[in-house]
């Protein structure tokens, strides 16, 4: 009897465990996961679309009664006659009615798209709408830009929308203001620069879909094709529409092709570029420098935002559409008041300009609410002052609040962000001092190894005094085993992490993923990159693993729209955004100098050289950095620079970590040297004083231009960046029109360098090069551009084969000749 007796009050025992784990793994995220309102993850995603397309259609709401108020006003004033008769009889008159004139509605009008709040009507590419708080220094030639053209076409659809909003247009009317309003919100940009300054259609803006979203509902109309069926229409139909654009595109490069190699390119314009899926062998640096994930530029997980990643956008000469609406006048007495009020601004901020030569504010950390030790270690590594976005977040982290954060590259983010962590783990560990193994209070993402490895040793220099407080690194590249032996002999309440192994530690190990139970504070560092297609699915499975109690910050030096979008995946609802760069305000460190060459790819290799020696022989202690596309041509590139015996060194995903860690490390302690590499280390590396960036190729999209560019000019120093495209690639700079981007004034090519650069180039064993032709490949097919042009892709990978001194093209496996959809291209070899 007592042995049942036990048995049954064991048997209650366990029960009652297992529904306290039950409610420990939901509480924790770890178990099947419901969100409030017991809807599952997908639903809930579901239903923030739905919110931010409600918050769209409102904005256009908006935007409708303004353009009605302007008829309205119009039509009295016609009715009231032009020498101010009076109204007939029969017509209802108002004493105290004053009509709108059409200077007091270009006045409201311009207000809308200056005022607060008004970016959620802009694309992230927009282009700057005003002056930002911390103002940029005025560079030469740089007015802000306004975006007229979304005002233009706004109209226009305003136009369309009144035009059907007869009673009769029924319930798909509806449905066709949800599509129209869509498109609407992902208004593309307008060099306003361009077009407040001189009126000109010289840039060829991104005219929206949605003026052929409206021929083409009325076309579905005709087809008698329902809303539904109008999507997809419009979606299947995108393609063949796109061709038209693409041929342009086409003719360009094939003019550039047929280019005598000495000459220089000609100013052109562009579309926007999108990256399409490559060949999984393309050796494409992202492949593997994401920790073997692949990266993609679509900005958003189709399955959870559907059609809200891929901005259906195209570009359209701005003159065509003026004309076509016929508002031109009305256009350019906004463009007066708007140029009115960049005047103003102008004037504003020469007088910021003196505020701007320091990149630290007034206030001191010793004026924040953080621990005297850590105040101390501060002090030792010589921070005494706070930078603007310390200043500007860490109340706002202190307080527990989740935060979206934007600041200029270099102006000490991670400080920002790791001090608000070692106050959580401060607090945390004074609570539950005496766990044996202490929960994991801080997990920070990183997407490269350095980076991770980077602010593991800053987070070691904030704890300098903190005893008992630990930082580990877990990354990509280092022994799994010898990770795992680390976390056991030596357990740390903050990790450093990359987001591939970090998974692979969740999953193979249950301890470690009970460690994160405790987890305090998520942060994610280049958050935009983290939330990128490449990582969205790792950072999806590392949420649902971590307590949903808990703070998240999130930072980046590039916020695009669509990521403020997705954020919502890692951040809570009333999380806060701090934006210290403004909006409309310069992305980029305002003592950098940018410059652009255009010439053809076989002079890219001879230019670099050129410009490297020129660099070295002006600038005494230089340190140089140049990113090449791929990690095949950035290992060519290394290779004939040190045949050329210039002192380089090369970082990239094909080298081994300890390599890596190795040069990162001689490269951070040295002058007079020059650090060769691809995207690896783009982003967040603190290389002090690197005096000039050369990129060589277009970078992978305008956030990787600004990060690229953003490892010189930190702490508000002085450098230079230089952008080196082929002539067909300077679409490029389109995307990039709002920055004080200028073209370089003509470089003569020396030929005795020519030579030179050749005979080294001819020492390379064509294994190399070889490499660096598939790699290349990989890397322009997956541009939509000219990925999607197989034969000019070719053509041009053949200018490069010839830039790299091979006889001809080598030949491919046949399983990446088809996967790269180069099957029976001219010019491609089937490796036998
Ligand atoms: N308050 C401060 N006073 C002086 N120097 C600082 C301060 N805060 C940070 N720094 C220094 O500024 C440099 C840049 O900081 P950090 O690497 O965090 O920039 P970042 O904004 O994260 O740049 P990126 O966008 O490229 O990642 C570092 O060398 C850092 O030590």
């Amino acid at each position: 009897m007592s042995s049942f007796r036990l048995f049954l009050r064991d048997r209650s025992r366990n029960v009652s465990r297992l529904l306290c784990n039950l409610s420990f793994l939901r509480h924790m995220g770890g178990g099947p996961r419901t969100f409030p309102g017991g809807l599952n993850k997908w639903q809930w995603k579901r239903l923030h679309q739905k919110k931010a397309m409600e918050k769209e259609k409102k904005l256009l709401l908006h935007e409708k009664q303004l353009y009605e108020a302007r008829v309205r006003t119009e039509i009295r004033a016609k009715l009231s006659g032009p020498s101010g008769r009076p109204f007939p009889s029969n017509a209802p008159q108002s004493s105290t009615h004053t009509p709108m004139t059409a200077k007091d509605h270009v006045r409201v009008l311009a207000d809308r798209f200056t005022k607060e709040g008004a970016e959620d009507l802009w694309n992230e590419d927009d282009g700057p709408l005003k002056s930002p708080p911390a103002r940029p220094r005025k560079l030469p030639g740089q007015n802000p830009p306004l975006d007229l053209r979304k005002t233009v076409s706004d109209r226009r659809n305003f136009e369309s929308l009144d035009h059907r909003h007869h009673p009769s247009s029924g319930s798909e009317e509806s449905d066709f203001e949800s599509v129209t309003s869509r498109h609407l919100i992902q208004h593309p940009p307008l060099d306003s620069r361009k077009a407040v300054s001189d009126g000109s259609d010289e840039s060829e803006g991104r005219i929206v879909e949605e003026g052929n979203a409206l021929g083409r509902q009325s076309a579905s109309r005709r087809t008698g094709l329902s809303h539904g069926s109008f999507s997809s229409f419009a979606r299947r139909n995108y393609s063949v529409e796109a061709r038209r654009p693409m041929s342009r595109f086409e003719s360009r490069v094939k003019q550039s092709l047929s280019r005598d190699d000495g000459e220089f390119g000609s100013k052109g314009r562009g579309n926007s570029r999108r990256r399409r899926f490559s060949n999984g062998d393309s050796e494409d640096d992202s492949d593997s420098d994401v920790e073997g994930r692949v990266f993609r530029k679509n900005m958003m997980s189709s399955t959870a935002l559907r059609n809200y990643d891929v901005k259906m956008t195209r570009r359209q000469p701005l003159k065509n559409v003026e004309e076509d609406n016929g508002s031109s006048q009305e256009i350019q007495m906004i463009r007066d008041e708007l140029k009115r009020r960049v005047l103003d601004g102008n004037a504003e901020r020469q007088c910021g300009e003196e505020e701007e030569e320091s990149h630290l504010s007034q206030k001191r950390f010793d004026e924040c609410n953080i621990s005297p030790l850590t105040i101390k270690a501060l002090s030792s590594a010589g921070y005494v002052q706070m930078t603007a976005v310390q200043e500007a977040t860490l109340p706002v982290c202190l307080e527990g609040k989740d935060v979206l954060v934007k600041a200029k590259t270099g102006t000490g983010k991670s400080v920002a962000f790791l001090l608000p962590a070692i106050e959580s783990v401060l607090q945390a560990t004074s609570s539950g001092r005496n766990q044996r193994v202490p929960p994991i209070l801080v997990l920070v993402l990183s997407p490269t190894r350095e980076l991770a490895s980077q602010i593991a040793a800053e987070a070691n220099v904030l704890l300098k005094y903190h005893v008992g407080i630990g930082v580990q690194t877990l990354i990509g590249g280092t022994r799994f085993k010898v990770d795992q032996k680390r976390l056991e002999s030596d357990p740390c309440q903050i990790i450093v992490a990359t987001p591939g192994r970090l998974l692979d530690h969740i999953e193979n190990r249950s301890g470690f993923s009970m460690r994160l139970m405790g987890l305090k504070v998520l942060i994610l560092d280049e958050a935009d990159h983290l939330l990128d297609l490449g990582f969205r699915k790792d950072i999806e499975k590392i949420v649902d693993c971590v307590p949903r109690q808990r703070q998240s910050l999130l930072f980046s030096a590039t916020i695009p729209k669509e990521v403020r979008r997705v954020s919502q995946l890692v951040l809570k609802r009333d999380h806060v955004y701090v934006d210290t760069v403004g909006l409309g305000g310069l992305e980029t460190p305002a003592k950098v100098l940018q410059s652009y060459f255009i010439a053809p790819h076989v002079q890219h290799f001879q230019l670099v050289y050129q410009l490297l020696k020129e660099h070295m022989a002006r600038v005494l202690d230089y340190k140089v950095i140049v990113f090449c596309t791929t990690a095949m041509v950035t290992s060519l590139m290394f290779l004939l620079l040190r045949e050329l015996k210039m002192d380089v060194r090369e970082i990239h995903s094909r080298k081994p970590q300890i390599y890596r860690a190795r040069v990162s490390d001689e490269f951070r302690e040295s002058k007079r040297l020059s650090l060769i590499t691809s995207d690896v280390s783009a982003r967040g590396m603190d290389y002090p004083d690197v005096t000039l960036v050369i990129q060589v190729g277009i970078p992978s999209d305008r956030e990787q231009y600004i990060h690229r560019l953003g490892r010189t000019g930190r702490e508000g120093k002085d450098g230079e960046c230089m952008l080196v495209l082929a002539p067909w690639e300077e679409y490029f700079l389109d995307e990039i029109k709002d920055l004080p981007i200028e073209k370089s004034s003509f470089l003569r090519l020396d030929p005795d360098i020519k030579v030179k650069v050749e005979d080294c180039m001819a020492q390379i064993d064509a294994s190399h090069k070889e490499a660096a032709y598939h790699a290349w490949l990989g890397y322009y097919n997956s541009i939509r551009e000219i990925g999607r042009e197989k034969t000019t892709l070719v053509e041009l990978a053949k200018q490069f084969c010839d830039s790299i001194g091979l006889q001809k093209p080598p030949s491919m496996f046949r399983k990446t000749v088809n996967k790269m959809g180069l099957r029976d291209i001219p010019g491609i070899q089937i490796r036998k």
